[in-house]
């Protein structure tokens, strides 16, 4: 699926918080949002997933702007995992997983042998195979964070957005995630903190500022040491580490003047 976004913007009453975006993806990529704390990634991709209207602009799922299908079949073509996702805390891991095929079939009917045999794959593929029946009020942070991508993988979309799904997982479940995300046929776009991460596993960094994109391109045109100080205001040095990976090491953040 080829995502765009054209001079998109969204606020509220008195406040621009997404400005003026315009951004393609292209069928197969993926690409990491990255920005600091308030730069609007949560917000634009909330727009693009069609959760909040755009007071400017559009985005089109293969030419087609989105507001042209209902929800429902929004949720056949694209999945969201959102940096908060909760669900009803009475369903085990299982059956939030197959909250992913309800956009499959119709209201009165049940899960089919194709349904169960789809969640159990994505519970094998995020490594919940074993919780499968833990009630969700049970599980850790992280359990939670991986039984939401396999609800989002369970829905069976060209399209993936990713709201930090790497912020509750351990270092194993971090890289097993963004090398899924970089294999998948899945037009992924995830939001990052970790730039570290969002070099190694996407094959293209969108840098977002203020509501608005100051930087579209390969990691390191977009990872240099005088755009962070301008974004993030840290001092950072960029190079790579042994296995050949780019890596960001900080200094210190810039000097502020101190507050009284
Ligand atoms: N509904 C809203 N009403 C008022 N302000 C909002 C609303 N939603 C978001 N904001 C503000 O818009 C700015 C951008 O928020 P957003 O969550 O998109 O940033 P972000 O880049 O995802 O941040 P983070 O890295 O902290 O998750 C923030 O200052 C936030 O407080």
């Amino acid at each position: 699926m080829r995502i765009e976004v054209r001079n998109l913007s969204w606020g509220v009453p008195g406040k621009t918080i997404v400005r003026d975006v315009s951004l393609t993806v292209e069928p197969g990529e993926t690409v990491g949002l990255i920005g600091p704390n308030g730069s609007g990634k949560s917000s634009l991709l909330r727009c693009m997933a069609g959760l909040r209207a755009p007071t400017n602009g559009e985005v089109r799922f293969d030419g087609v702007e989105i507001t042209s299908w209902s929800a429902r079949e929004r949720a056949r073509r694209l999945a969201f995992v959102e940096q908060t996702a909760d669900t009803d805390s009475d369903l085990r891991v299982a059956e939030v997983a197959m909250l992913g095929r309800t956009a499959h079939r119709s209201r009165w009917r049940g899960p089919d042998a194709e349904d169960h045999a789809i969640v159990a794959a994505e519970l094998e593929e995020l490594d919940l195979t074993g919780l499968a029946d833990r009630p969700w009020k049970q599980l850790s942070g992280g359990e939670r964070q991986r039984t939401h991508l396999a609800r989002a993988l369970a829905q069976r979309t060209s399209g993936l957005l990713l709201d930090e799904p790497t912020n509750h997982l351990d270092v194993r479940h971090q890289l097993e995630l963004m090398e899924l995300a970089g294999r998948t046929p899945q037009t992924v776009v995830v939001a990052l903190h970790d730039l570290a991460l969002a070099a190694r596993y996407c094959d293209r960094l969108v840098l977002m500022h203020g509501g608005t994109v100051v930087a579209n391109g390969q990691a390191a045109d977009v990872l240099t040491a005088p755009l962070l100080r301008e974004v993030f205001d840290v001092e950072a040095e960029i190079g790579h580490d042994e296995l050949g990976h780019l890596a960001v090491g900080y200094r210190s953040p810039v000097r502020r003047e101190p507050i009284r």
